[in-house]
């Protein structure tokens, strides 16, 4: 696994941002074979969505010919509602850049049969020829998309249950009522991710600092499914200062050293 270790969460931001750009412009996409780019959502991933807006706008890059995936999806969230995932990616990133509608993808979690609805989601990848690039971001709990402890780390797409640590984590997009966050959602599997071809995730802020250290210096434990990123063989992990405050310096130094080079700007 790289670990990225940078100074705040814009530099975050900057970086993934930069790295998704060039990996687009090394793949060149075309109509006939597009890139293929899994998405989160969350607080964590916003300056990156900025980042990659504002470099749309100067014409450094198009995603005429990028198909998306997101990870996860509330059930029983109306469509309009903004906290939907679908409507989320939409406001902060997908109204402001040249992606075709029809190239975007996301879980219903309105659908009648929710099952089927995830049987579809992985069939729709596949028939993609996989996903090349998965962004992610990490719950406190350490859960990847909503992979919650204790997942199966070959899990696929599925219906989950929600903690009440998530629950309460994201009550703050919610009017700061957990009562009106969902208690269930759909979500991309540990062993969907895991399929990508490339992963990177993003953790910024220091409640995130216990799940990174599990995640670079743990082992790989259905406790903390962010740690099945150690079995992917191109995994990146991009932090801020705050989030590695659980590291052990030798650790960090380590990281610091060897992408010294690939951090310089940040
Ligand atoms: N399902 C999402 C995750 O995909 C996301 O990574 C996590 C962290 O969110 P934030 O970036 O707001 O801390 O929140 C939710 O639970």
């Amino acid at each position: 696994m790289r670990f990225i270790p940078l100074k705040d969460k814009q530099a975050v931001g900057r970086w993934a941002a930069q790295y998704i750009v060039q990996r687009i412009k090394d793949f060149n996409p075309t109509a006939d074979r597009p890139f293929v780019l899994g998405l989160p959502t969350g607080g964590t991933p916003v300056p990156t969505y900025q980042e990659l807006i504002r470099l749309h706008k100067e014409g450094e890059i198009s995603f005429a010919n990028v198909i998306t995936f997101n990870m996860d999806e509330y059930v029983g969230l109306s469509a309009s509602h903004p906290e939907c995932y679908k409507m989320f990616m939409r406001t902060n990133f997908f109204d402001h850049i040249d992606i075709p509608l029809e190239n975007i993808n996301n879980l219903d979690g309105n659908a009648e049969d929710l099952e089927a609805e995830c049987k579809r989601y992985e069939q729709a990848i596949t028939a993609q020829g996989g996903i090349e690039l998965f962004m992610g971001g990490v719950g406190h709990d350490g859960h990847i998309a909503f992979n919650e402890p204790g997942s199966s780390l070959a899990s696929r797409t599925r219906l989950k249950t929600l903690t009440t640590e998530t629950r309460e984590a994201n009550a703050r997009f919610f009017d700061n009522e957990i009562n009106k966050v969902p208690k269930l959602a759909l979500t991309v599997g540990v062993g969907t991710v895991l399929d990508a071809r490339e992963l990177m995730v993003l953790s910024t802020g220091a409640n995130k600092s216990r799940a990174v250290q599990a995640t670079v210096e743990g082992s790989v434990n259905h406790m903390w499914t962010i740690s099945a990123m150690q079995l992917h063989p191109k995994a990146i992990m991009v932090c801020d200062d705050s989030a590695t405050l659980d590291l052990k310096v030798r650790t960090l130094r380590y990281f610091q050293d060897i992408e010294s080079e690939n951090i310089k700007d940040f």
